[in-house]
């Protein structure tokens, strides 16, 4: 499937919606959020940290975010469970987990073929969050959930950000929803106190890109290159003009993804001013490709281990 990612979403597709019911959960987590959410400790609980305030700490240190990304489900949730800790264990600062897609119209290959196992195995959304209650209260990472735009509208957005918050999830990004679009989602996700982050691509105009990064809450996701997810020989010299951009138009934090996976890249994006580097394809091979669960999760230590030590 290749479709490129033009500006933020501008290519919208409302496939047709699925057939999974709501679950609305609700649960209580450590001692520590419940006080930090005091007001709404009954309904809701939420890991201590939050993206922006992720981003704030490390700025304090002068660190840059390590943020991998994984498809729920594959190979399958367990593993998925697992895959977590490691991640949060070997030095990552938030985990963007994605909920696998029929239609992934952003991703390249890697990805795809991993929604395509994980939708054969059976994962669906209900059970995502049941993992979720899960693992969360055992993680330091905030998850930020990545989700393409119809499994929102299938479920309402207002219940769709309730039911994420539930289960501690703290961050949102739904790469195909145009700006103007965006409205209802973020008013149901500030309630629901999810940050909701915003993609803007080096085709993104300068005066969409200023609309965006206003918009944006958590951090600014900037897509390292158009085409669709995957890794890359290299990192474009343009990822450094457009975070200078970004920087001159918002003091929000920025993070880049799209085709890093090695510590070069990784460290040639923080020689850049990035504030944060977003790792998905290469994790999400590693995984794919194991002999078994074991070998993958160890491999993923590996790997995240390496790219943590060329960050700052
Ligand atoms: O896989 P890569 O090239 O490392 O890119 C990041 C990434 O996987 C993750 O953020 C992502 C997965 N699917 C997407 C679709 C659109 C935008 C971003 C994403």
């Amino acid at each position: 499937m290749a479709v490129a990612l033009k500006s933020t979403a501008s290519f919208l597709q409302l496939k047709k919606p699925e057939t999974h019911s709501l679950n609305l959960l609700s649960f209580q987590k450590s001692s520590v959020s419940v006080k930090r959410f005091a007001p709404m400790a009954s309904l809701i609980s939420a890991p201590a940290v939050g993206l922006a305030e992720t981003f704030s700490r490390l700025k304090k240190d002068g660190k840059v975010a390590l943020i991998p990304y994984i498809t729920a489900g594959d190979p399958d949730l367990a593993t998925t469970a697992e895959a977590l800790k490691v991640l949060d264990s070997s030095g990552s600062d938030i985990i963007e987990l994605g909920v696998p897609y029929s239609d992934p119209l952003a991703d390249g290959p890697v990805i795809q073929a991993a929604a395509t196992r994980s939708l054969a195995r059976g994962t669906n959304f209900n059970a995502i969050i049941s993992m979720l209650k899960e693992v969360v209260p055992q993680l330091s990472s905030p998850i930020a959930l990545f989700t393409y735009y119809n499994p929102i509208l299938k479920r309402g957005v207002e219940n769709f950000m309730s039911t994420i918050n539930d289960v501690g999830v703290r961050g949102l990004v739904v790469p195909d929803v145009p700006l103007e679009e965006t409205e209802t989602l973020r008013s149901e996700a500030i309630k629901k106190n999810i940050e909701l982050v915003l993609l803007t691509t080096p085709t993104t105009p300068t005066e969409r890109m200023k609309a965006i990064v206003e918009a944006a809450e958590g951090f600014v996701y900037l897509v390292s290159s158009v085409g669709v997810t995957g890794a890359r020989a290299s990192v474009s010299d343009r990822v450094e003009t457009l975070l200078n951009d970004i920087k001159e138009a918002t003091t929000k934090p920025v993070a880049v993804g799209f085709g890093i996976s090695k510590p070069d890249h990784v460290k040639r994006v923080v020689g850049w001013g990035a504030d944060g580097v977003i790792v998905g394809s290469a994790m999400v091979k590693l995984l794919g490709d194991a002999k078994s669960p074991e070998e993958g999760l160890k491999e993923l230590e590996t790997f995240t281990k390496s790219l943590k030590a060329a960050l700052p």
